[in-house]
């Protein structure tokens, strides 16, 4: 494999650095290429990007890129739009672009020739460090991360570390950046994780409101005219015994007729952060005419896209434990391993799945066709159903051809929620804007495992089993002991 030689540079993020969301008016960021980033009024328009420009050799090995055509033939995206067409988005921020979904999504809008900065407070690197938990892929900073992208490909991705619930420093990356489209990842993502206490429970749905309600002030006082891509989940219509439609139901009561938002029935305090945002979306919309698409993500698996595979050093996480990993990557981490898959209660719990290259284009597909100003959009975005026990079935079919002996154990259920229910939901805006989805495959499983397998020395098999308990959640900090 090539490696990435990084050039020697100190990296200091002041000693005042507060990833939890205080202000960091006086702080100042040392960066690479001597680059000091001032957080206050001084103007760090570009600054970033100009040490990228300065084109430092990184010593990359790689060959050249190859460039996705997933959706180039939609006429609206990035590079072929006209400067003067100011409804097609052309400097898109993605917040939370040091994350699993976040990162491939920045990559893959910079390689369709979007202009892209990347926000991010780097906190989900210190949940990691916090639990004592790691990706199964050795991930490169963020730093380094883009200089190899600058390396390979030429193309830079501006780069703003800091907490979007501190507004001055939202407020300075919106004036700096000036952006046409925000696509917004950056929130706590994992369902165990809000259910580990109090505290978890309280910074999760104050990090994800508060982070939400910031950027939707911003776009009102100084971008108008951009488009928020919020990344919402499936998880907010919880498990109803009808349809999920995508967003609204229209319902007939007493002889009246209406058309609503369809009732949500999240089942974690995370879940719930969502929900909140959907709503203050929603009213933000309605009153101050702001446009924006409401992403009801379903559950992400893979690992590779077309940009994180052509380079080591542009690698993407995959979280296999038990409070960030999710079904599909961890069934596949755990058949690498020979540990039995944990399939939790009955198995019967049906969720959206999507492949990680969709994503990308689904964001792609938002982005490139913005809603109307005040329009509040929600679309599904997932490509097939299944439940857990047809997912460890796929697994174990996948992993019987590659010569592994699959178990499968029935855990008891650490989570509040059905075991058996009925599930069907609409998926249909995205195809009908161009989505062509990568449906879950032999192919895909088996280079999952592949991938699983070869990193099979990085997993620690102690963090597999669930450690959160819905039930068990309590006001006691909790603390993780050192093994
Ligand atoms: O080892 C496991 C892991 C999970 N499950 C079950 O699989 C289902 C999905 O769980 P998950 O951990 O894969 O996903 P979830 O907690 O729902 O959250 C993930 O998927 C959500 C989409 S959705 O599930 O709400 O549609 C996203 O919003 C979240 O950010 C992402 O972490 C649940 O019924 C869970 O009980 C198992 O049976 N065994």
């Amino acid at each position: 494999m090539a490696h990435l030689m990084s050039t020697s540079c100190s990296i200091k993020i002041s000693s005042s650095y507060r990833p939890f969301g205080q202000p960091l008016s006086e702080d100042r960021t040392v960066l690479p290429n001597s680059f000091t980033i001032k957080t206050s009024k001084s103007p760090f328009k570009r600054l970033i990007s100009k040490g990228h420009r300065a084109g430092r050799s990184c010593g990359v090995l790689a060959t050249a890129a190859s460039v996705s055509k997933e959706v180039s033939a939609n006429p609206r995206s990035g590079s072929d739009r006209s400067p003067n067409d100011s409804s097609k988005p052309q400097r898109v921020m993605v917040i939370g672009g040091d994350g699993y979904c976040g990162w491939a999504t920045a990559l893959h809008l910079s390689n369709k020739g979007y202009e892209v900065a990347i926000v991010d407070s780097l906190v989900r690197r210190l949940f990691d460090h916090q639990l004592g938990l790691d990706s199964l892929t050795p991930i490169s900073s963020i730093h380094n991360r883009l200089r190899c992208w600058k390396a390979i490909t030429g193309k830079t991705i501006e780069l703003y570390i800091g907490d979007i619930c501190d507004f001055e420093f939202l407020s300075e990356t919106f004036n700096s950046f000036e952006p046409d489209a925000v696509v917004h990842f950056g929130e706590q993502r994992s369902a165990p994780y809000s259910m580990i206490d109090r505290s978890r429970a309280v910074f999760t749905q104050k990090n994800n409101v508060i982070g939400t309600l910031n950027v939707l002030f911003a776009i009102k006082e100084f971008r108008e005219e951009c488009h928020l891509v919020k990344l919402g989940t499936m998880g907010e219509y919880g498990t109803p015994n009808i349809d999920i439609e995508e967003g609204y139901i229209t319902i007939s009561h007493n002889g009246r007729t209406d058309t609503l938002p369809y009732p949500k029935q999240a089942s974690s305090f995370y879940h719930l952060s969502k929900v909140h945002d959907s709503n203050n979306i929603a009213f933000t919309c309605k009153a101050w005419g702001i446009r924006a698409t409401d992403l009801n993500q379903g559950v992400v698996y893979g690992v590779k896209t077309d940009e994180t595979s052509m380079h080591e050093q542009l690698y993407n996480r995959l979280d296999y434990d038990g409070v960030f990993g999710t079904a599909l990557n961890r069934f596949c981490v755990q058949a690498a391993v020979g540990h039995p898959l944990t399939v939790y209660g009955k198995g019967g719990q049906t969720r959206g799945y999507l492949d990680i290259r969709d994503t990308v284009q689904c964001v792609e597909l938002a982005i490139a066709n913005p809603a109307k100003p005040g329009e509040f959009r929600v679309f599904n975005q997932f490509t097939e159903q299944f439940s857990v026990n047809e997912l460890a079935a796929l697994v174990t079919k996948a992993g019987q051809k590659l010569g592994l002996d699959v178990q499968t154990i029935s855990v008891p259920n650490p989570r509040v929620e059905a075991e058996e229910h009925y599930y069907n939901a609409k998926h249909t805006k995205l195809i009908e804007l161009g989505l062509k989805p990568h449906l879950l495959s032999d192919s895909l499983l088996d280079s999952l495992l592949n991938f699983a397998i070869e990193f099979k020395d990085r997993i620690d098999t102690k963090q597999i089993m669930p450690s959160v308990s819905w039930k068990k959640i309590g006001v006691t900090p909790q603390t993780v002991p050192a093994n």
